[in-house]
């Protein structure tokens, strides 16, 4: 009988999700089998979060859509589901802000909770018995760690030093190479999970939207449902990919349009 304690997980997974793809969901998956491995968590939900219309990033389409679209693809999940507490922000959150709120409402869903008693969770949660949420992310979002001025020292220190990370790799990425060469990160290295992705599969939300573009099929990329709705709504085209186009970068813009029209 093993004598340790396993600790409930759930993962959260913020991004634009414009929209939905295969790869999306099969993060989850890949997360979930590798925390299960370890023998010391136990994967109780999956949560999505998109961004909200204030994240100003080239071709983002309304988050109702966004929304809808992750609402089609979870349907069949038993454990994955769409939190649209983000999208539904009037401004754009940082992703610190995003798992905070996260963590405090999974907390008070926890049995026993008396509201009262969870004013901070990040002071108040490691005594409280509710399940921990991790942030569940590929790894180029792991390496925009190191863009300048894009993520606040103490939102990366609380993302993964409170919380914890769980990062797939990506073509191209070495997220332990990362990890070993940032003294902030590897401080907190033993709450970062790298789960190695061997059937490389870079789908990404960009070459999708690419695709039906031209008219090209998405079949087996994103959920059959998915597309039906794209179809329905006649959701990408050349317009809407020229939103945002013409805003001013701000740094995160600026970082997010270069990484969008690779
Ligand atoms: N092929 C993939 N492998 C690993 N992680 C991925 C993959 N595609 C997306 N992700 C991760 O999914 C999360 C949400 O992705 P998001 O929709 O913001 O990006 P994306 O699919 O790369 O979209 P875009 O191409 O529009 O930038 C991010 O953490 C991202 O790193
Ligand atoms: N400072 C921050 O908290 C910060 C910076 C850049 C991106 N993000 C988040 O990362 C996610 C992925 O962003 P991209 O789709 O632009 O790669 C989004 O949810 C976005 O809000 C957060």
């Amino acid at each position: 009988m093993p004598n340790h304690k396993v600790t409930e997980v759930v993962l959260l997974a913020c991004g634009s999700f414009n929209p939905i793809t295969n790869m999306h969901l099969r993060m989850f998956e890949l997360a979930r089998d590798h925390l299960h491995d370890t023998g010391q968590y136990n994967v109780v939900k999956g949560i999505i979060s998109p961004v909200g219309d204030a994240y100003k990033k080239k071709g983002l389409i309304e988050a109702s859509h966004r929304l809808e679209m992750a609402r089609l693809a979870t349907a069949n999940s038993d454990w994955i589901t769409v939190d649209d507490w983000e999208s539904l922000q009037p401004e754009w959150l940082e992703t610190a802000k995003v798992v905070r709120d996260a963590s405090m409402r999974i907390i008070l869903r926890a049995p026993g909770i008396k509201r009262e008693k969870v004013t901070s969770v990040r002071v108040k949660s490691k005594m409280i018995n509710g399940p921990q949420l991790m942030l569940l992310c590929g790894a180029d979002v792991l390496e925009s760690f190191a863009v300048p001025n894009l993520w606040k020292q103490e939102d990366i220190a609380e993302i993964v030093g409170f919380y914890g990370l769980v990062c797939i790799t990506r073509s191209g990425s070495d997220p332990y190479k990362f990890i070993q060469q940032s003294d902030d990160l590897w401080t907190h290295h033993k709450n970062i999970h790298v789960v190695h992705e061997w059937i490389t599969n870079e789908i990404s939300a960009t070459h999708v939207r690419r695709a039906l573009r031209r008219g090209h099929s998405v079949r087996y990329l994103v959920p059959e449902n998915v597309i039906d709705y794209i179809r329905e709504q006649r959701l990408y085209s050349a317009e809407s990919e020229r939103k945002n186009s013409d805003i001013v970068l701000a740094p995160l813009q600026r970082y997010t349009r270069a990484s969008s029209s690779s």
